[in-house]
C-alpha cells in the first residue's frame, strides 16, 4: 500500500470532494482570522496560504500524512548525510555548502571552507582589477560557460542581485550549444580582457565543452598563446583531472563533490560568477539566508515548518484536487529567471515515474512548473488562469519594498504590488455572470447584457499562495531558494521517489551522440534505406539536413 492510499490519504480524498463544492471567498469571509491561521513565517519569508481550498481539518490531515511518511526522520536523514540518493549511492548535502559549522561532517566541511577561501581570493583579485589578461590589461568581463545546474542558479542569483550598472568585471552567461548564444555574448567583448569560467560538475557536458573550445579559439585568434590561456580560464568541477586535460592549470580549478547535485550547486564554487557579480560579502549573505532556512527546516515542528507546509499544499493541489501544473509568478523583474531555475529544481528532481523500490507509481508526481514575472504575464497567459479550464495553482512571489528605495521615486513599485494583490483577489472572487450582466446594464449596454455576460464571467476559486518578504536581498533570496529546495525534498518523500537523481536525461544525450555521428558519416545511397541503426524518420530528417547544408 502506498502512503497516498493510507487511511490519511483516503480521508483527504473524502475531504477533497467535500471542499471542491466550497468557495475560497466564503471561507475567507466566514473567518476574519483565516489569513493569520493559514500563514507561516520563516527566515523573513511570509507565506499566506489562506486562499487555498482547505480548512483546519484538511491541514491537520495533511500533517498526519507527513507524520505517516515519517517526515521528520527523513529530514534528519537528509541532514545526517545518509545515502538519500540511493540510485547513485550518495548523500545530498548541499546544506553543508552554506553552513557556518561542520555539525557531523568535519572532513567535508573542511573542504568546503578551503574552497570558499579560494573563491574569495578569486573574487577579490578580479573585483579589484588585479587580474590581467594576455595584454596586461585588467579583466573587464567574466563569462560563465555552463548549462543546467551550472548555469541557472548562478544566472538567477547574479541577475537578481547585481547592480543594474555594474562596475567591471561584468558577468555574462552562455549555456546553449547553439553558436548564437556564445557568439552574441562575446561579440561586444574584448578577448584580451575576458575570463571564462568553465562550470561543469561532470566536465563532460557537450554544450559546455564545445563552448569552452570555441572560447579558446576566440582567444587564440585574438593573439593569446597557449601559455596565456591560463590567465583567461577558471574551471569548477568534480572531475579536476578532466579540467586539467582540457588545459586549465590546477590552481585555476575549484572542486565540487559528488554529494552536491548539479541543480543544488549554486552555493558551491559553481556560484563563483555570482560572487564576482555581487561581491564576496553579498555572496556570504546569500549563503546565510539559505542556512537560516536550513535550520528552520531541520529544527521546526511540522505545523510551522514552511518548506513542509508548501510541499503539503503541492500534494493537496496535485494529488487530491487534480492539478497537473503549477505557476510561479514573481512580482519582481529581478526574479524573472526564477521559474527557469525552479523548472530544473522541481521537474528534474521530482519528474519521476517509479518509486524508490523501482515500482511504477500509480499517481502523478511533479506538476509541470511554469511562470514569468508579473506584471508582464498579466498581458498574456493570465487569461488562462482566470477563465481557462485547467486547475493551475499559483505561487505569487512578492517583495514588499523595492530593492533600492531610491529607484522608486514615482511609486511604480507600489503599483506593481497592487497588481499582484489584485491578481490574487481576482483569482479568489472572480465575477459571476449576474454581476457581469449588471455591470453591462449600468453602462447602458442592455442589448448585449444577456448574451455577453457568460463571456465576461470569471469563476474565481483558484487556489494560490502569496509568498512575501520585505525586500529582495541576498539573504531573502538565499532563504527563498533553500525553501523551494526543501519543499521539493518533502514532496519527494510523500511521492516516495528519489529527488536527487536524473536518469531520464541520459538517453537523449546518448542518442544525440549517435545521431551526430550518422550526420557526419557517409550519406545513404538510397534515402529510403537508412544507412544506420536509426529509424527511418530520423534518417529522413538527417537527409533533409544534408540537403539544406549541401
Ligand atoms: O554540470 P554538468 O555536469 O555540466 O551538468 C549540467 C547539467 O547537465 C545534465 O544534463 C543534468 O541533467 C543536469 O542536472 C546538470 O545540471
Amino acid at each position: 500500500m502506498t502512503l497516498l492510499d493510507s487511511q490519511e490519504g483516503r480521508d483527504l480524498t473524502v475531504q477533497a470532494s467535500r471542499l471542491q463544492g466550497q468557495s475560497i471567498a466564503a471561507l475567507l469571509s466566514a473567518d476574519a482570522t483565516r489569513p493569520q491561521a493559514f500563514s507561516c513565517e520563516a527566515a523573513g519569508l511570509h507565506l499566506d496560504f489562506s486562499r487555498h481550498l482547505l480548512d483546519t481539518f484538511t491541514l491537520e490531515n495533511l500533517l498526519s500524512l507527513a507524520r505517516r511518511a515519517d517526515m521528520q526522520a527523513r529530514i534528519a536523514a537528509l541532514f545526517a548525510g545518509r545515502e538519500v540518493n540511493h540510485t547513485e549511492k550518495r548523500p545530498a548535502l548541499h546544506m553543508l555548502l552554506r553552513a557556518s559549522a561542520a555539525d557531523n561532517h568535519a572532513a567535508r566541511f573542511a573542504e568546503v571552507v578551503a574552497t570558499r577561501e579560494r573563491m574569495r581570493e578569486h573574487v577579490e583579485t578580479l573585483r579589484s582589477q588585479r587580474q590581467t589578461g594576455f595584454t596586461g590589461e585588467p579583466i573587464s568581463d567574466v563569462v560563465n560557460l555552463g548549462i543546467g545546474g551550472s548555469d541557472l542558479g548562478p544566472r538567477l542569483t547574479s541577475e537578481a542581485l547585481a547592480p543594474a550598472c555594474p562596475a567591471p568585471p561584468r558577468v555574462h552567461y552562455a549555456a546553449n550549444i547553439d553558436p548564437e548564444d556564445l557568439r552574441s555574448v562575446i561579440a561586444p567583448l574584448n578577448p584580451a580582457t575576458t575570463l571564462f569560467i568553465v562550470c561543469s560538475k561532470s566536465f563532460s557536458t557537450e554544450e559546455t565543452l564545445h563552448n569552452a573550445l570555441a572560447a579558446r579559439r576566440w582567444l587564440q585568434d585574438a593573439g593569446a598563446s597557449e601559455k596565456d590561456l591560463a590567465r583567461h580560464f577558471l574551471a569548477v568541477t568534480s572531475h579536476l583531472q578532466a579540467a586539467e586535460e582540457f588545459g586549465i592549470p590546477p590552481d585555476n580549478c575549484l572542486p565540487l563533490w559528488d554529494w552536491v547535485g548539479g541543480r543544488y550547486s549554486l552555493w558551491s564554487a559553481i556560484g563563483l560568477s555570482t560572487a564576482i557579480a555581487i561581491g564576496w560579502e553579498a555572496f556570504c549573505e546569500l549563503l546565510r539566508g539559505a542556512e537560516t532556512m536550513d535550520r528552520h527546516f531541520r529544527d521546526t515542528s511540522p505545523e510551522s515548518n514552511l518548506p513542509l507546509l508548501m510541499s503539503l499544499l503541492e500534494i493537496w493541489c496535485c494529488h487530491f484536487l487534480g492539478a497537473t501544473n503549477h505557476a510561479v509568478l514573481p512580482y519582481a523583474y529581478r526574479l524573472r529567471r526564477l521559474p527557469d531555475f525552479l523548472q530544473q529544481l522541481t521537474m528534474e528532481s521530482n519528474g519521476k515515474r517509479v518509486n524508490r523500490s523501482g515500482d511504477t507509481v500509480g499517481y502523478h508526481t511533479a506538476p509541470v512548473l511554469w511562470g514569468a514575472a508579473g506584471t508582464t504575464g498579466q498581458h498574456s497567459f493570465h487569461q488562462l488562469l482566470h477563465q481557462g479550464t485547467h486547475l493551475c495553482p499559483v505561487d505569487f512571489i512578492l517583495p514588499l519594498a523595492p530593492a533600492d528605495a531610491d529607484e522608486d521615486e514615482d511609486g511604480r513599485h507600489g503599483r506593481l504590488v497592487a497588481n499582484c494583490l489584485a491578481q490574487s483577489r481576482a483569482l479568489t472572487v472572480g465575477r459571476s455572470a449576474a454581476a457581469a450582466e449588471d455591470s453591462l446594464r449600468q453602462r447602458g449596454r442592455d442589448d448585449d447584457a444577456e448574451w455577453l455576460a457568460p463571456h465576461l464571467a470569471i469563476p474565481g476559486n483558484r487556489p494560490h499562495s502569496v509568498l512575501s518578504f520585505e525586500r529582495l536581498t541576498p539573504h531573502s533570496l538565499g532563504a527563498l531558494l533553500a525553501l523551494y529546495e526543501h519543499r521539493t525534498f518533502c514532496s519527494s518523500v510523500i511521492w516516495d521517489i528519489n529527488a536527487f537523481d536524473q536518469w531520464g536525461v541520459e538517453l537523449g544525450k546518448n542518442i544525440g551522440r549517435q545521431v551526430h555521428e550518422v550526420m557526419l558519416g557517409p550519406a545513404a545511397e538510397d534515402a529510403n534505406e537508412p544507412a544506420s541503426t536509426l529509424d527511418a524518420a530520423t534518417a529522413a530528417l538527417i537527409q533533409r539536413w544534408r540537403d539544406a547544408n549541401a
